[in-house]
């Protein structure tokens, strides 16, 4: 339990820190009101204990200011000559309790105590919410192929160590599920899991959202706004295509990595966190590296570890598995089977949108079975899905010219509906986001959406 204690009478104040030292309490103490202002800005505590009286700035002034803080400890605030009209503005204010001089030690630790408990258990019904939350739909990580299932013993291996994580794979490969995986099975379950989409936000506010930004940083920011590393404090941040971080940011991350610590935009505190952190990337970093538009030494950092996870179509074992375990999931209660044709169409595509798409079809086929059967013509895989762009033997054409044409015609044909096409594709609408800019396509204008 970390505890700051604000009081400015020298004597009392080193009294009531080696108390709270000797009763097991991690404390820090200052001597006025600036100062436990910094301190509460800069580092988390659980409890303050402030004294009304002080240099600088008083208790109540700390207060008020630091509760509109985001995660504000819980404030105990002393008030010197017992006045109540203190104490009912401190309450007011928002402070846990008041105690007036002079107090008993003992009365002060128990306060403490309760407000810890309060801290605590406020922290875990916010936990509890976003594990239910994330509970759900990514619970189970399905396979039979025998590299990925020595990839799953890695993940319990290394998942209680607080090493960065790279994990790489095309889209729809289980990256994020992977990710959740680590966290869960870590050190750090019981912390936040934060996740970025480091393709899904603008180059311009990337630092602020990572870092945060300092009241006053620019004209505009009128408050102090945590980011993202701090937010996953004791827990891990996952950054989804970190490829797409520029490389002012990737050198800010990477200070962040090696010193667990780093500046908000526009601050002159550091700020010490201890996050995990687990990126991962559809594309190919070392080769980002070379063209020179990512961080050699980053890579170096966020590669301790390396997971890799391969496409579907290059573990065909794994497509009937995954098929009946998502046909389950959308049976509702209803027995529903694959017939050995339906089975060998999945088996023979070729699944750009990995098991992301192999859920959205069985999701489809589900629905259409009639009388618990799900025949090949359920199966929205769709001749079409490769007509019109299907080359002629003489001109072969690249995978990533036929992604790109492929792209392009289902973006047309939804009008630039890109939930829709993103469904289409059997991909996430993020990584439709991030391949958009990847290949620069242009919306028609006159197009809305
Ligand atoms: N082996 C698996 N077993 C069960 N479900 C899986 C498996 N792999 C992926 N999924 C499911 O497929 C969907 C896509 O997976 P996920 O979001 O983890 O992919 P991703 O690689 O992070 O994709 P992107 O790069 O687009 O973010 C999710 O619904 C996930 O639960």
């Amino acid at each position: 339990m970390r505890v700051l204690i604000a009081e400015d009478e020298t004597h009392l104040g080193t009294i009531l820190e080696q108390f709270m030292t000797a009763r097991g309490f991690s404390v820090h103490i200052v001597r006025d009101g600036r100062a436990a202002l910094e301190q509460l800005r800069t580092e988390n505590f659980d409890v303050a204990l402030l004294d009304v009286v002080m240099p600088e700035l008083d208790g109540l002034e700390v207060l008020r200011l630091i509760r509109e803080e985001p995660l504000p400890p819980e404030i105990i605030v002393i008030t010197g000559n017992g006045t109540i009209e203190t104490a009912i503005a401190a309450l007011k204010l928002g402070a846990y309790d008041f105690l007036s001089k002079p107090y008993r030690m003992a009365e002060i630790e128990a306060l403490v105590r309760r407000a810890w408990e309060k801290r605590m258990l406020a922290r875990d019904n916010m936990h509890m919410a976003s594990r239910l939350q994330r509970a759900t739909p990514h619970s189970q990580f399905v396979t039979h192929f025998a590299p990925l299932t020595a990839v799953l013993s890695m993940v319990d291996k290394i998942a209680p160590s607080p090493s960065p994580v790279l994990i790489g794979g095309e889209s729809g490969t289980g990256k994020d599920l992977v990710a959740r995986l680590l966290h869960a099975n870590g050190m750090r379950a019981e912390g936040p899991f934060v996740d970025l989409n480091c393709a899904a936000i603008a180059e311009s506010v990337m630092e602020m959202e990572l870092f945060g930004v300092e009241k006053g940083a620019f004209p505009g920011a009128d408050q102090r706004r945590m980011g993202l590393f701090e937010l996953a404090a004791g827990g891990t941040l996952y950054l989804d295509n970190v490829g797409d971080l520029d490389l002012k940011v990737q050198g800010k991350l990477l200070r962040a990595l090696e010193s667990g610590s780093f500046y908000r935009v526009g601050g002159t505190q550091k700020v010490e966190v201890d996050v995990r952190v687990v990126a991962s990337s559809t594309r190919d970093l070392s080769r980002m590296v070379q063209a020179g538009t990512f961080r050699d030494d980053l890579l170096h950092r966020i590669n301790t570890i390396r997971i890799a996870l391969p496409a579907l179509r290059e573990r065909i074992v794994d497509i009937p598995l995954l098929a009946q375990h998502f046909l389950a999931e959308f049976a509702y209660g209803r027995s529903l089977r694959l017939t050995d044709d339906a089975l060998s169409a999945l088996e023979k595509y070729r699944w750009p949108g990995n098991v992301r798409e192999l859920r959205n079809v069985m999701e489809r086929a589900a629905l259409l079975a009639t009388n618990g059967v799900v025949e090949a013509a359920d199966l929205p895989l769709g001749a079409e899905v490769g007509a019109g762009v299907r080359p002629t033997p003489a001109q072969v054409l690249s995978l990533g010219e036929l992604e790109r044409r492929h792209i392009a015609d289902v973006l047309e044909r939804s009008h630039w509906h890109q939930g829709r096409a993103a469904e289409m594709l059997g991909i996430s609408p993020k990584t439709l986001y991030r391949k958009i800019r990847e290949y620069g396509f242009k919306r028609p204008s006159g197009r809305s959406v």
